[in-house]
């Protein structure tokens, strides 16, 4: 298969992030301007990826706009070279855009394949090569940089390899920096992309390539750690692995596996890959799986007892994978497979200490709400122990007294409420985009007057049980955030209801501060 492994450890790799180009084309996601430029902000200051391809040229306004306020930001801080703009064979059109927007990089989309140039632009190679020739000369008047996509290029080395020769031989004495080989597709395995990249590197050693992967098959990794050992120097990614159709390789993973696996090194802060992911996946409204590789909610957390067990025990199911290399904590998750250890952990972080019986009876009691299908939430665990051991430490410190929520068509929803909060009783009344929102706004104000905050609902995520029985439980699991970030949840047939039930168990959790003194007394 892959022949002898050309020496890499230690050796330098480049990345190249198309989060706002390649990641743009999922379907059903669009970045606004402000968007484009906190994420621009964060890959190249933060996160520390050596260049960015931002945007095709000539797509619309909005894109042509946003376009240019990174191109500002990078003009002011020096990186304008490092940001790049897809653009087409279409004699100075793409390049007029890109330069009226402040761009100085073009990647220009090219056919890598005889049946793409034959078939789409309806050219012979000679006259497409003539028309690349023109843009590359204007490009170079100018004053911009030419890259070329040779587009379809895997599929071109499959059947058409005589004609990728033809232009990359061609192309190799232009003004080009580098030439960058998609698998557009997605439909290489890795000892193809292996043996196309060898092919490549070995005919042309002069050149400087880039392989860019897509996960058709779920192969992206494997394929850009193949297309490494095969000689490339610079690989494509996207955050969260967004891209067109079953988009790209996940810059957080392809990092990973360059350091840990092939022992090469990169420029990019490790540490600040969730925080980009999580600004992604917000802005792009496309959420990560959970168990998606280094990213995912629980790809950190332990759910089984024996693994929690042997974490105590000098750390026996250490690996190189920390999660604090990324950003993140190991957490312990709350469930019928827990055992006493996953929730001994729980109440460590809580500062919660019980003894061996009590610890029985709580373990008990997680186990038997996790038959019934419940999400239990670390936070919620405080509440669960107070049932338990039917103490009052953690009191409901806040109770809902009355409430009333209106929605009639073409008017906006309503909600009066009625709470208490340490004994005393607030009323209020306010409208909202919703009903939940009205009640929400209406416990805001009440929280204004008392002069406390109010935590910001970060995410907000609704479950019914699988067979669309309309009298089944909703399940409703809001983030919030003050100081740290928590979840609570509530349970209920009415989703409005569920969603108010998850907010008092949230005031609650603020109002008891996680009141553990009390409870360590017990
Ligand atoms: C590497 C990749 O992921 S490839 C993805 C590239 N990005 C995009 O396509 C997104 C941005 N594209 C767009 O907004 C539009 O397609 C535009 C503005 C570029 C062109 O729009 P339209 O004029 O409406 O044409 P349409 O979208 O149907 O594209 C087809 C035309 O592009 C031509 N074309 C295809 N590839 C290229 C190329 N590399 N260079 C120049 N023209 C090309 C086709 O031959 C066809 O031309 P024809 O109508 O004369 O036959």
């Amino acid at each position: 298969m892959t022949g002898k492994t050309v020496e890499i450890s230690g050796k330098h790799l480049t990345i190249m992030d198309t989060t706002l180009r390649d990641g743009e084309q999922t379907s059903g996601v669009s970045f606004s301007e402000g968007e484009k430029l906190s994420v621009a902000k964060v890959l190249l200051e933060d996160v520390k990826v050596d260049r960015i391809e931002i945007a095709s040229a000539r797509v619309s306004e909005g894109e042509f706009k946003g376009t240019k306020r990174v191109m500002q930001w990078a003009a002011q801080k020096g990186h304008l070279e490092k940001v790049e703009v897809l653009g087409f064979v279409d004699d100075k059109i793409s390049l007029q855009w890109i330069a009226d927007a402040g761009g100085k990089v073009i990647n220009l989309l090219c056919k890598g394949s005889h049946k793409h140039v034959t078939e789409q632009l309806r050219k012979t190679p000679e006259q497409h090569i003539e028309d690349i020739k023109q843009v590359i000369n204007n490009a170079t008047e100018m004053g911009i940089k030419v890259n070329v996509y040779l587009e379809d290029w895997s599929n071109g080395m499959r059947n058409s390899r005589d004609y990728v020769h033809f232009m990359v031989e061609n192309l190799k004495n232009e003004k080009v920096d580098r030439i960058m080989l998609p698998d557009t597709l997605g439909i290489l395995d890795p000892d193809e992309t292996y043996d196309f990249c060898k092919d490549m590197i070995e005919s042309f050693p002069d050149v400087d390539f880039d392989f860019h992967a897509h996960n058709d098959y779920d192969l992206a990794i494997a394929n850009v750690f193949h297309a490494i050992k095969a000689g490339i120097r610079c690989v494509h990614t996207t955050v969260n692995g967004l891209g067109e159709r079953a988009g790209n390789a996940p810059l957080s993973s392809v990092i990973a596996t360059i350091k840990d696996h092939l022992k090469m090194k990169t420029n990019v802060n490790e540490a600040q890959l969730n925080k980009v992911s999580k600004l992604v996946e917000s802005f792009s409204g496309i959420r990560i799986p959970t168990n998606k590789p280094l990213i995912g909610e629980f790809v950190f957390t332990q759910c089984s007892g024996i693994h929690a067990d042997g974490d105590s025990k000098n750390n026996l199911y250490f690996n190189e994978l920390l999660p604090e290399r990324f950003g993140r904590t190991r957490q312990y998750a709350l469930g019928k497979t827990s055992g006493k250890a996953n929730i001994k952990k729980n109440l460590e972080e809580l500062g919660i200490e019980l003894d061996k019986e009590s610890l029985k009876k709580v373990t008990n009691r997680i186990i038997e709400l996790a038959d019934q299908k419940e999400t239990i939430t670390s936070d919620e665990l405080p509440y669960i122990v107070a049932d338990v051991l039917e103490n009052d430490f953690f009191e409901q410190k806040v109770r809902v007294i009355n409430y009333s929520v209106h929605y009639t068509m073409g008017l906006r929803p309503v909600a009066s409420v009625s709470i208490e909060i340490g004994k005393k009783i607030y009323e209020e009344f306010s409208d909202g985009d919703g009903q939940y929102n009205a009640f929400v706004n209406s416990v805001k104000k009440i929280y204004k007057r008392l002069e406390k905050p109010f935590p910001v609902l970060v995410d907000y995520l609704v479950t019914i049980p699988p067979g669309g029985r309309t009298n089944a439980l909703v399940e409703t699991v809001i983030t919030w955030r003050n100081n740290h970030e928590f979840k609570t949840k509530g349970l209920h047939p009415d989703q409005n209801t569920a969603a108010i039930l998850a907010t008092i168990r949230m005031l609650n959790v603020i109002e008891n501060d996680y009141n553990t003194e009390n409870l360590n007394k017990n």
